[in-house]
């Protein structure tokens, strides 16, 4: 079970209250601005906020931020200064929250190199790799934080929008992963801008707008009618493999 309890950021985030009680992906979407990062953050304890963050009946908010590493972990969505250093060395970063030891997270390692096409780039500068390619090593890193054959006391990862800057292929392999730690009990927050991914691939919605929740719950949520109130945009609607999805086709005033 994971709830946000009355969640608010001063100016920036309404009091907002919301519980799953199975590990879910949960597509959380809002115009720019709408305080998609702000909750994030504020899940994450990284901003300071009223409110508690519950796993089962831990207050990740009331945890050291050490502490709270081994329950959550979290992907922002500017990238952090860089510093010059072998790609490997970032991705070996995720490890040191857990202390795993490199023989025991071998196969997890493998496993994401693989999906994330990240061995021809491991022996390269990070700084020198392009933004979708640092976007990858980045997910790596944040996954290997919570995987949970590494760190069984994972619980949640909260993603600001992990696809920017992906292609399609590499969007899915992510979506495809974030499957894997959603089936193993990870709980999953994505801010995505992309509609018909959400819709495709999340199992439920939250969406913001001038940071008041104003909807959450079942994909079906995310229809015609939020596009045009919220998103200001007039859609068509789409019918493939038995999937709504959503074409635009203008702006609403
Ligand atoms: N450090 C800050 N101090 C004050 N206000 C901030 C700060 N960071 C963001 N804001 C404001 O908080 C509001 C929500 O911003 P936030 O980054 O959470 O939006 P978002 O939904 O993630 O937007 P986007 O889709 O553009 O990434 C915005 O009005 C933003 O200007």
């Amino acid at each position: 079970m994971i709830e946000l309890d009355g969640l608010e950021v001063a100016h920036r985030l309404a009091p907002l209250s919301l519980r799953w009680e199975q590990p879910a992906l949960v597509a959380l979407i809002g115009p720019n601005g709408s305080g998609k990062s702000t909750l994030l953050h504020a899940a994450g304890g990284v901003l300071p906020a009223r409110g508690k963050v519950l796993i089962e009946s831990t207050d990740l908010l009331a945890l050291d931020v050490r502490a709270a590493a081994h329950i959550r972990a979290m992907l922002p969505q500017r990238l952090p200064h860089l510093i010059s250093m072998p790609t490997q060395e970032v991705v070996r970063l995720g490890l040191c929250v857990h202390g795993a030891s490199e023989s025991a997270a071998l196969p997890v390692w493998q496993h994401l190199m693989a999906r994330l096409e990240l061995t021809p780039l491991l022996a390269r500068d990070f700084t020198l790799l392009s933004g979708g390619e640092q976007q990858r090593v980045l997910i790596a890193k944040t996954m290997l934080q919570i995987w949970p054959t590494l760190n069984p006391a994972a619980r949640l990862l909260l993603l600001d929008e992990p696809l920017a800057g992906l292609d399609w292929h590499h969007q899915l392999q992510v979506l495809a992963l974030l499957r894997e730690l959603v089936e193993a009990g990870i709980h999953v927050i994505c801010a995505l801008h992309d509609f018909n991914l959400a819709l495709g691939h999340a199992d439920a919605l939250v969406c913001l707008q001038h940071g008041t929740l104003v909807r959450a719950g079942a994909m079906t949520q995310l229809d015609g009618t939020l596009l045009a109130d919220v998103f200001k945009v007039q859609t068509r609607k789409l019918q493939a493999d038995g999937l709504q999805l959503y074409l635009p086709i203008g702006i609403t005033l």
